[in-house]
């Protein structure tokens, strides 16, 4: 381990919501060293600076900085000295809360001056009048400042005004947001001089910069920004100051500050991590869903394991010590849970009929919840009967149970034979290869917090965002799958309440699995003998066929075997297809798709979307419009 690993991490208070005590709390309770006080939130609070130094004291929290300090270098007169007698008030602020640095952040003012020698002489007698006090500033460019928005025009500054107490702030967002990198950075800057580091992810959007950064900051590891080469870069140079988040994002304003504040300390985990310190236990090698689990009661049950029999599921097991059973097709298994005063049963009780649980094959389960506990995921052990196999789980940001199952193929034995009384019916061949993907449906202001867990603990790679239109509203979709295309877990959130995917998650069952992909290699087999056997199966519309037909030139055989089936098309550029069906919804929450992929097709029939959400609303009932 490198003392790199051992910078202080750090938060600003403006990344979580509440009032400043609440934010305090829970940055220490998350495990963060030190804070970043906001202006902004000491302002509004109504205590004294030396109250607020005397909670962080009481929290373990260091005041990393003091921020910020806005459009003060190169004003002319008479701003330039009531500039300087304002700095002196923040001073004194600064030696009552106990923190020594204050950001000074480039001037946006349409007043000052396109002068770097005055931008560097004022700097210089702001840091003069600091360093009297025993305190020091640090010089930030915002990527919207005037006339000074890149860091090395800051450093020029910097280095102009010769000052010890004077050094740079580098912030990652100002830096990648405008395109722009860190070379030069280590054979330029001493590293004394880098005095602060603050670290931000962003999706990227294209939009004006200053929106772009109020609004939609990410921590590390949420967004598209190079975060992780960026501090490699700074760690290069030689920084040694604390590791600070300054993320400005709208829905984390809102959310529980707990859950931000651990989120945001289990992405500098991560980040850290990435610098290749050995930090976290290696990532887990993925293998594909084992089971997906319902809560359910006794007629519940029933009424799916009907449902699940149209499409060629037979009872397969039933559970040693509990009211669980084992439902299978060829490799797709799922477990149907009635059993009392369990995880599942305390689902049910919320949700009603939902999938509480899912089992995803990984190499080394220990490993993970080891990954997992490092992360400050919550790790959890079902109850389990004499000989019956403790499996981990890990509990998802929604309360989904995530078992760790080892994966059979690397030669360990299956779950289901220490835990079932499995029948012949086990061992019967089925036409479904396994479970394709599992579909969750996530409510806003979760997202980001669901991209982490699957990034950071998993491994998994976020694909392209899809925004697809629903008769009542847009429903956003990103997949998250393995590297090697082992797991594939698409996230839906919609901001409408009347969407499918609203509906599931504001007012049916709650944030979760949504729809289960089972794979097969023959869609039209399977839609024939699930149509014989009465399954509850989505019609679609005509007009999609002829859409069909013209977008592909698919030959009239195959467009009346897709049609006849209700079977959507879909084709990659490579040629590969993706043949999909659907059920209707189980008791209007989760329902099935029978997912058959070829020629590498690697998507999830996203154009396709649509017209599924529209079947799906023609046979629902009528929504009545929002109130309000
Ligand atoms: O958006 C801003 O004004 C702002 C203020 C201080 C910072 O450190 C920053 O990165 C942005
Ligand atoms: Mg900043």
């Amino acid at each position: 381990m490198t003392p790199r690993e051992h910078l202080p991490t750090s938060i600003a208070t403006v990344c979580l919501s509440g009032t400043l005590p609440d934010k305090l709390e829970a940055a220490a309770a998350a495990g963060f060293e030190g804070v970043e006080i906001f202006e902004n939130d000491l302002l509004t609070f109504d205590g004294t600076p030396a109250e607020v130094r005397r909670m962080c004291e009481e929290l373990g929290l260091a005041i990393t900085i003091f921020q910020p300090f806005r459009d003060f270098e190169a004003m002319p007169e008479p701003q330039r000295a009531r500039n300087l007698d304002r700095a002196e008030r923040k001073f004194d602020i600064m030696l009552a809360l106990g923190t020594e640095l204050i950001l000074v952040c480039s001037n946006t003012q349409p007043a000052t001056l396109d002068d770097p020698a005055r931008a560097a002489a004022d700097l210089r007698e702001m840091a003069d009048r600091a360093a009297r006090r025993g305190l020091r500033v640090c010089y930030e460019a915002l990527a919207w400042g005037r006339h000074v928005n890149r860091w090395r025009q800051a450093w020029d500054i910097v280095q102009r005004a010769g000052h010890p107490a004077l050094g740079l702030c580098l912030d990652s967002f100002h830096t990648l947001s405008l395109g722009d990198d860190l070379a030069g950075l280590a054979e330029q800057v001493p590293a004394e001089k880098l005095f602060f580091l603050q670290l931000a992810d962003a999706p990227r959007l294209s939009m004006d910069v200053l929106s772009w950064s109020r609004h939609h900051r990410l921590f590390p590891g949420q967004g598209e920004l190079p975060v992780a080469p960026f501090l490699a870069e700074v760690l290069r140079a030689g920084y040694a100051g604390p590791l600070s988040l300054e993320i400005f994002n709208d829905e984390f304003r809102a959310a529980p500050s707990r859950r931000i504040a651990r989120d945001a300390r289990r992405s500098l985990t991560w980040l850290r991590d990435q610098m290749g310190g050995g930090v976290l236990p290696a990532l887990p090698r993925l293998s594909g869903l084992e089971f997906v689990e319902f809560a359910l009661d006794h007629a519940a049950r029933a009424e799916l394991g009907a449902m699940l029999s149209t499409l060629g599921f037979r009872r397969a097991g039933t559970h040693r010590s509990k009211d669980v059973e084992l439902w299978r097709n060829g490799g797709a298994n799922l477990v149907l849970n009635a059993e009392p005063d369990s995880a599942a049963a305390e689902r049910f009780e919320q949700l009603g009929p939902a999938v509480c649980a899912m089992a995803i094959r990984v190499d080394d389960p220990a490993r993970l919840v080891a990954r997992a506990q490092a992360l400050q995921y919550p790790v959890w052990r079902e109850r389990t009967g004499a000989g019956e196999r403790a499996i981990p789980a890990i509990r998802a940001p929604d309360g989904t149970l995530i078992y760790l199952v080892e994966d059979p193929a690397l030669g360990a034995r299956p779950i289901w034979e220490d835990d079932f009384h499995l029948s012949p019916a086990a061992l019967e061949p089925g036409h479904f290869l396994g479970l394709d993907h599992a579909a969750q449906a996530v409510a806003p202001g979760m997202m980001d917090s669901f991209v982490l867990f699957y990034r950071a603990l998993f491994g998994l790679v976020p694909e392209t965002l899809w925004e697809l239109p629903d008769p009542y509203g847009l429903v956003r979709s990103r997949a998250f799958v393995a590297p090697d295309g082992s797991l594939r877990l698409p996230l839906n959130v919609s901001e409408s309440t009347r969407t499918g995917t609203g509906r599931f998650v504001s007012s049916l069952a709650g944030a979760g699995v949504h729809h289960l992909a089972l794979a097969t290699g023959d869609a039209a087999a399977v839609v024939d003998q699930a149509a014989a056997r009465q399954a509850p199966l989505l019609d679609i519309p005509e007009n999609y066929y002829e859409d069909l037909g013209a977008r592909f030139g698919v030959t009239d055989a195959e467009l009346s075997a897709l049609r006849q089936r209700h079977l959507l098309y879909d084709r990659d550029p490579q040629g590969g297809v993706f043949r999909h069906a659907y059920t209707t919804a189980f008791r209007d929450g989760v329902f099935l798709e029978i997912a058959e992929r070829s020629g590498g097709y690697a998507g999830f029939g996203a154009a396709n979307a649509p017209a599924r959400m529209a079947a799906q609303r023609r046979g629902a009932r009528a929504v009545p419009p929002e109130i309000g």
